[in-house]
């Protein structure tokens, strides 16, 4: 059933030790890093004032790490693979607006990359423009394709007729208009706070949101080789495929984690793109593959499903802990294979 094309990290197998952090910062933990010079490499979405900025900073202290500000996620996520950099920080998932296909995407193919850690930002949206601008006068607003996915009832209400300019990010649209005098395309912007000030933008309006609750999740990603330690409050990532043209092939792939009591934080599936549908699926599971229950999951999934790729076992950002079922602590799976080896044995029945 398994096409072991690279993109199995078997569950049998042992579970890397992690190494001590080195530039004190992640609760995530770390392996060794840098570039020679003993300072870590963290590839994000640029450039400064981004919300993936303000989510790298969580994780560490600018001052004693180099920070690579990219064009987009697959830059920064291949800026790793190449060993450019020792880590990338991108979003995964809004509250508002749901997954980022870009990282989905690219996690899911390419060369394997992990999940280390993950990280939450509240968003909340400045509308900025030059010094003399007035919301009167605003008719095309340039923001990050999610942003403005936040903010779009926000302005029908209040600028009815504006229409969006897409930009790389909330921060290339304010250094954009900061910039570029003569013409950036746009009067205005829906960037961070932090942008706002950065670039020394007129603030028109500080809640531009439909949802003044969103949230966004970061993941900080690095090379395979590295499982951060189980927390006792820790999501595995894992991306599926099904076998094709199989009635209740989803149903099986969904009983591995129910039959082990592994609950999901979030599922969803992505086009695999070589022909109509085809579907991959992105899961986030509670629980850490040191766990019993995660490796028996692991491994009933390696026998229904044709491609199974770990993502990642790592810390929760809220510390949340899974409620864990009677009869799937690490203790029972334990007992009931030390149970099996006597049966084996002749020593029980
Ligand atoms: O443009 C930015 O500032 C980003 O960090 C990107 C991004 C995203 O991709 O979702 C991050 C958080 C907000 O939800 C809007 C945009």
């Amino acid at each position: 059933m398994h096409d072991d094309a690279g993109d199995v990290e078997r569950p049998d197998g042992a579970v890397a030790t992690p190494r001590e952090p080195r530039d004190g910062a992640a609760s995530a933990g770390r392996p060794a890093t840098g570039n020679g010079t003993g300072r870590a490499r963290y590839a994000f979405l640029g450039p400064e004032g981004t919300f993936t900025e303000a989510a790298l900073l969580q994780v560490t202290d600018p001052t004693e790490a180099e920070l690579v500000p990219c064009l987009d996620v697959i830059t920064a996520l291949d800026l790793v693979r190449r060993g450019e950099a020792d880590f990338a920080v991108v979003p995964i998932e809004n509250s508002v607006e749901g997954g980022v296909n870009a990282t989905l995407d690219s996690l899911a193919t390419g060369a394997p990359l992990v999940i280390v850690g993950e990280m939450l930002v509240p968003i909340t949206f400045f509308l900025v423009a030059r010094e003399g601008m007035t919301l009167e006068h605003v008719r095309r607003i340039s923001t990050h394709p999610h942003a403005w996915a936040q903010c779009r009832g926000w302005v029908a209400e209040h600028i009815p007729g504006a229409v969006h300019v897409p930009a790389t990010s909330t921060a290339a649209a304010a250094a954009l208009l900061a910039t570029d005098q003569d013409a950036p395309g746009f009067d205005a912007a829906l960037v961070s706070p932090l942008s706002a000030e950065k670039y020394g933008l007129q603030v028109l309006d500080t809640g531009a949101a439909d949802n003044p609750h969103a949230v966004t999740r970061f993941i900080l990603v690095a090379r395979p080789g590295y499982v951060p330690e189980p927390t006792g409050a820790d999501k595995t990532t894992l991306m599926v495929h099904l076998p094709d043209n199989e009635a209740g092939a989803l149903l099986s792939m969904l009983e591995q984690f129910a039959t082990r009591g592994v609950n999901l934080s979030r599922i969803e599936s992505r086009p695999i793109g070589d022909s109509l549908g085809r579907y991959s699926f992105s899961i986030d599971a509670e629980g850490h593959i040191a766990e019993e229950r995660v490796q028996a999951t692991l491994i009933g999934l390696h026998r229904v499903c044709p491609t199974v790729r770990f993502l990642g076992s790592y810390p929760r950002a809220d510390g949340h802990r899974p409620h864990v079922r009677p009869g799937t602590y690490d203790a029972d799976f334990r007992a009931a294979r030390e149970w099996v080896s006597r049966l084996l044995a002749g020593l029980a029945v």
